[in-house]
């Protein structure tokens, strides 16, 4: 009997891959940094039973119509916004994502952007490693407080209230925005729901953890930053399309805001040469929310759990309903 087909778009190492080959036969894109071109993941996707995909993997109509044998698309992320669920649910192909494993570490990281960048804490460990460091004066560095501040985070969902259970710790007052209320982190954590005007023009915080989709995409707009306070640092974990970076780079340059925090990026990997980059109040990092060792392994786990339960015909742990 031939074994079920698994292409798997990066390499990577984990140790459960060996004890795989005896029930699938399996290939992997052999670099970890660089995407597979579109060419190969079109050609692997016509004979794969199983692909377990990257965010850089365009899984649209074009790929679906040509993956005659695909049961199983496990995407390495939470967010799907790479993948066309209608059509995928349409020709019987089963979503996975990695929720929940990756909470944790992503707050983490969400909490760390918004401190770095309120702390300005990247400069500073720069201006001491090329030796610009001339010594203490009275306001070298000065940044934002973050403690008693208000945060507004745009997206309360699992990673959202986790980022608000950190800001507790810094007795903050929580404001969150999401379409429906979420009565359990109210109750939880003191949070309030206000709507998105009062968040943004109200917040010192304003955090977005929101999926990207037709309704976020440009939420965070000329208008939306001309009324934040101008003390407001915006922190984005999301995906780059929730805000318009044109946008943005305005408002940092006008001083309509005071500073932004950003995991992600519009067209990632971000040039060099972007405007947002040259600016000293801008800290940017290369989409690495879960990007910890355990959750990184964690996450391949359950890509690989999926599969396993597709392909014998059970259910997978984590599924993405329309
Ligand atoms: N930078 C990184 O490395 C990472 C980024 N992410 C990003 O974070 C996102 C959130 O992950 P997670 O917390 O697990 O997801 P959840 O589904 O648990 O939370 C998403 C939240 O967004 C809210 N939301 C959805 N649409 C809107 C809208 N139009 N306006 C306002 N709020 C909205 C939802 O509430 P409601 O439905 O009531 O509106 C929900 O509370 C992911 O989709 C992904 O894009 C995730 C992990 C790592
Ligand atoms: O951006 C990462 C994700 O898990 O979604």
């Amino acid at each position: 009997m031939t074994k079920p087909y698994v292409f798997i778009t990066r390499k990577i190492e984990t140790e459960v891959l060996k004890e795989w080959t005896e029930t699938f036969e399996v290939k992997m894109w052999e670099y970890e940094e660089r995407p597979v071109p579109r060419a190969i993941l079109l050609e692997e996707a016509a004979k794969a039973d199983a692909l377990l995909t990257m965010l850089s993997d365009k899984m649209d109509r074009e790929l679906l119509d040509v993956a005659k044998n695909l049961k199983v698309i496990a995407n390495l992320a939470v967010g799907y916004d790479n993948i066309d669920v209608p059509s995928a649910t349409e020709k019987g192909i089963t979503v996975c994502n990695t929720p929940d494993v990756l909470t944790d570490t992503t707050a983490d990281l969400a909490f760390a952007l918004l401190m770095a960048t309120a702390r300005r804490i990247v400069e500073a460990a720069e201006i001491v490693k090329e030796g610009k460091w001339t010594g203490w004066s009275p306001m070298l560095l000065a940044g934002h407080d973050i403690h008693h501040k208000t945060i507004g985070v745009v997206g309360m969902g699992k990673i959202g209230e986790t980022v608000a259970k950190r800001a507790t710790g810094f007795d903050m007052d929580i404001l969150y925005h999401n379409r429906s209320r979420n009565v359990a982190a109210e109750e939880r954590l003191g949070a309030r729901y206000t709507s998105f005007e009062e968040l943004i023009t109200t917040s010192d915080f304003i955090v977005c953890l929101t999926p990207l989709t037709n309704e976020t995409a440009g939420m965070f707009n000329k208008e939306a930053f001309m009324k934040m306070k101008q003390s407001a640092i915006f922190i984005n974990v999301a995906r780059g399309a929730v805000a318009d970076e044109e946008a943005l780079y305005e408002a940092l340059v006008k001083g309509e805001i005071a500073g932004a925090g950003l995991d992600v990026f519009k067209q990632e990997p971000i040039g060099p040469d972007h405007p947002l980059l040259t600016l000293p109040n801008v800290v940017a990092l290369p989409h690495i929310g879960s990007a910890s060792v355990e959750t990184r392994q964690g996450m391949i786990m359950l890509c690989l759990d999926n599969i396993t339960h597709v392909l014998s015909g059970k259910q997978p742990k984590t599924i993405v309903k329309l």
